[in-house]
């Protein structure tokens, strides 16, 4: 059946409703991009607009300079070897999980691991076996249990695992693990570790050898004020070779990267906004302040935060009973919250979550947070009398 002119006109140009609205969702506060970017966006958004410039190997390309971004700035930045620009965190984990282990090897992950990091080793073919957590208030990964798991895979298998990896935080709760501790079990069980800061690279101050993390992961449009898809990897020197491998047919291309991986503008936005995504991470403190002082805050509503207290990045999980109650009540149930937010510009809790849900402060301003703060008040104080 030919596509007739009245389907064609769903398609074309549609306006983002959230785009001017606070918006509070984890998976948006440190993707939002710079003006630089937005203007980057427009002038290299042609298709393959970089590759105008490419002489066989797209991170060589010296102007505009993706070479420096890749081989300097970044590694520079994150204290790491090499560097590859790829479409995202779990594409990252991915090329590190296909390449460091073989099908039917085991890794471990923990338990809070992302769902991308678990689909990443299925594609990958790996066994996967997980470090849990302490379970509720704090869901914290402890350290000590890598050892175990590890343990427990030399028993079954006579071998330690091919891999492990870390999120650093953790995507639900916004808990910090002590990575230095992992690394340290991990190495002395020559297990390499893998880190995941899609919720960290671009935001805090990072030093990957300082945390002794054999591969970083980074998410350009998670934490580096990118337009996506795009990730980074950053891998110590002795893993270099086999991660970046490349292709016997095509000398120039590495295979876990498909030969070429960012091809136009997500490349340029994150070059645009690289400037303020350094500035940003040296001002972490005061995004830590912020999330605490707003924890605070919400704790007085009688909405209180999971996960490490004090807590010490701007990903939090909160538990409302006070949203619950009301949603048994309100004329349009569960979904009363996500409407009277709206109704004050404020975005990103989930629709028809009321008593469990999370939230960034990250970059959101101590006056927009006040704003939020003094919403959730507001809405609770308008349903109380109601
Ligand atoms: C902890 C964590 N890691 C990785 C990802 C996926 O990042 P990407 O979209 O860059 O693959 C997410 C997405 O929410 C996440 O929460």
């Amino acid at each position: 059946m030919a596509l007739d002119d009245a389907a064609l006109k769903k398609f074309g140009f549609i306006p983002r409703e959230p785009k001017d609205a606070i918006n509070i969702d984890p998976l948006q506060t440190g993707g939002k991009l710079t003006e630089e970017a937005r203007r980057a966006l427009l002038e290299w958004g042609d298709g393959y607009s970089v590759c105008d410039f490419c002489g066989g190997v797209l991170d060589l390309i010296k102007k505009p300079p993706i070479e420096e971004l890749v081989h300097s700035a970044l590694p520079e930045f994150l204290n790491t070897d090499a560097v590859r620009l790829t479409h995202g965190a779990r594409e990252s984990k991915f090329a590190v999980m296909h390449s460091i282990a073989k099908e039917g090897d085991y890794m471990v992950l923990d338990k809070v691991a992302h769902y991308s990091s678990f689909v990443a080793a299925q594609r990958a073919r790996l066994n996967v076996v997980t470090v849990p957590h302490s379970e509720s208030p704090e869901y914290r990964t402890d350290a000590e249990g890598y050892a175990t798991v590890i343990e427990e895979v030399i028993n079954k298998t006579g071998r330690p695992p091919a891999l492990a990896q870390v999120t650093y935080p953790d995507g639900s709760y916004g808990n910090l693990a002590d990575v230095k501790r992992i690394s340290d079990i991990c190495h002395s069980y020559d297990v390499p570790l893998m880190v995941n800061g899609a919720y960290s690279v671009g935001r805090m101050p990072i030093d990957a050898k300082a945390l002794g993390a054999d591969f970083i992961v980074g998410s350009g449009h998670k934490s580096m004020a990118s337009s996506g898809p795009i990730g980074i990897l950053g891998v110590r020197e002795e893993y270099a070779d086999t991660v970046f491998a490349k292709s016997p047919t095509h000398p120039a291309k590495e295979v876990e990267l498909l030969g070429c991986t960012v091809r136009g503008a997500p490349v340029m936005t994150m070059i645009a906004s690289f400037p303020h995504v350094v500035q940003r991470t040296r001002n972490w403190d005061n995004e830590v302040a912020d999330a605490r002082w707003f924890s605070s805050r919400m704790a007085d509503l009688g909405i209180v935060q999971k996960g490490e207290r004090p807590h010490n990045h701007d990903l939090m999980f909160f538990e409302a009973p006070v949203f619950y109650e009301i949603s048994q009540k309100a004329k349009k149930g569960r979904y009363f919250l996500y409407r009277e937010l709206k109704e004050r510009n404020i975005h990103g809790i989930k629709s028809g979550l009321t008593k469990y849900f999370k939230l960034s402060t990250y970059q959101v301003g101590r006056d927009n947070l006040k704003y939020v703060a003094d919403s959730f008040e507001e809405i609770i104080e308008k349903h109380r009398t109601a």
